[in-house]
């Protein structure tokens, strides 16, 4: 549908919510919500979720989520859009954007050996749990191909070496941005290669990875050894988004387990499992529901 003026419905023809969502990110200083509510107000959208937090009320940073029914708008979205910019966004010098709700985004995960993070997100996307469109599972190893083709997926497995990683990245970047795609989001769901800075800058979307540690603590690889080792009582899963530098993206979502002295390597791993899979779901689910905002490697999470 090219313009949403005429979204008269609540619900669009595929049954999605006729929504969309604003969020936003400046120097805090009095007037924003009712400068942004006021736009909305004025152009016929109906807020149905407003969140907000500053960082320092005397001059921090503001961060605004707020999602509008589109029903009734008298602008088509490029109309809005430009609108909210010259009028709003350009006043308070705005980082902003607008992603609306009519389709689910589409996602492509990357793999390695173990599987449960990847089924999990499989199964709750066959569930209806997850609302994303998986389109393409990539793998150095062909360990998942079956399962994943169970789900109707389609897998491609692209071998990785260390003396030819940037011909292994290429390869995949093909897929990513190839027929199957575009993504607008890309899932390393336990993949156990680290990404170039050249590969992260030519996918075309954010990266998010499931780490199994409670980061800061024992980054890189083989966290859960090098916790027994210590004699950690916790162990913990982060969900992150991907950059260069190891293990050290803005944290989107964290848990964690109390584990003991009788736990070994293997108790850990086990113990991890549960926690990896359902951290990176939440993490996974907040960003698809636009609700992850980044600032200064960190996020505020709505
Ligand atoms: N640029 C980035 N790439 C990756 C990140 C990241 O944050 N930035 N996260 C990792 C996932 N990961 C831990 O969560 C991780 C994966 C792999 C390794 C590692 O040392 N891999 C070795 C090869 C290991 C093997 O072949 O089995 C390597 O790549 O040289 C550490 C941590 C995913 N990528």
């Amino acid at each position: 549908m090219a313009h949403s003026h005429d979204s008269t419905e609540p619900l669009l023809g595929n049954g999605r919510p006729n929504t969309a969502r604003l969020l936003i990110s400046c120097a805090d200083r009095r007037g924003i919500v009712a400068a942004v509510s006021r736009f909305l107000f004025e152009h016929g959208a109906n807020i149905l979720d407003a969140d907000q937090h500053s960082t320092d009320p005397s001059g921090g940073t503001f961060f605004m989520r707020m999602e509008f029914h589109l029903e009734g708008l008298d602008l088509g979205r490029r109309e809005l859009e430009h609108a909210f910019a010259t009028t709003v966004a350009e006043q308070f010098a705005m980082e902003w954007r607008i992603a609306y709700a009519s389709r689910p985004k589409r996602v492509a995960l990357l793999v390695s050996r173990e599987e449960h993070c990847l089924l999990d997100l499989l199964w709750r996307w066959r569930s209806g749990d997850l609302d994303a469109e998986i389109g393409l599972v990539v793998s150095n190893h062909r360990d998942a191909e079956r399962d994943v083709e169970s789900f109707g997926v389609p897998f491609v497995h692209v071998p990785v070496r260390r003396e030819s990683k940037a011909q292994a990245e290429g390869e995949i970047l093909g897929h990513l941005n190839g027929p199957h795609g575009p993504f607008e989001l890309i899932v390393l769901a336990r993949y156990m290669q680290i990404l170039s800075g050249d590969f992260l800058a030519a996918a075309s979307a954010p990266l998010i990875n499931i780490h199994h540690s409670f980061l800061p603590a024992f980054a890189g690889a083989d966290p859960y050894r090098r916790a027994s080792e210590r004699g950690v009582k916790i162990i913990g899963a982060t969900a992150h988004y991907v950059t260069e530098e190891l293990d050290a993206g803005p944290i989107i979502e964290q848990d964690v387990a109390h584990v003991s002295h009788r736990d070994s390597v293997a108790d850990l791993v086990r113990i991890g499992r549960d926690i990896e899979r359902t951290v990176l779901a939440r993490a996974v689910a907040r960003h698809l529901a636009d609700r992850v905002l980044v600032h200064e490697n960190k996020t505020v999470v709505f």
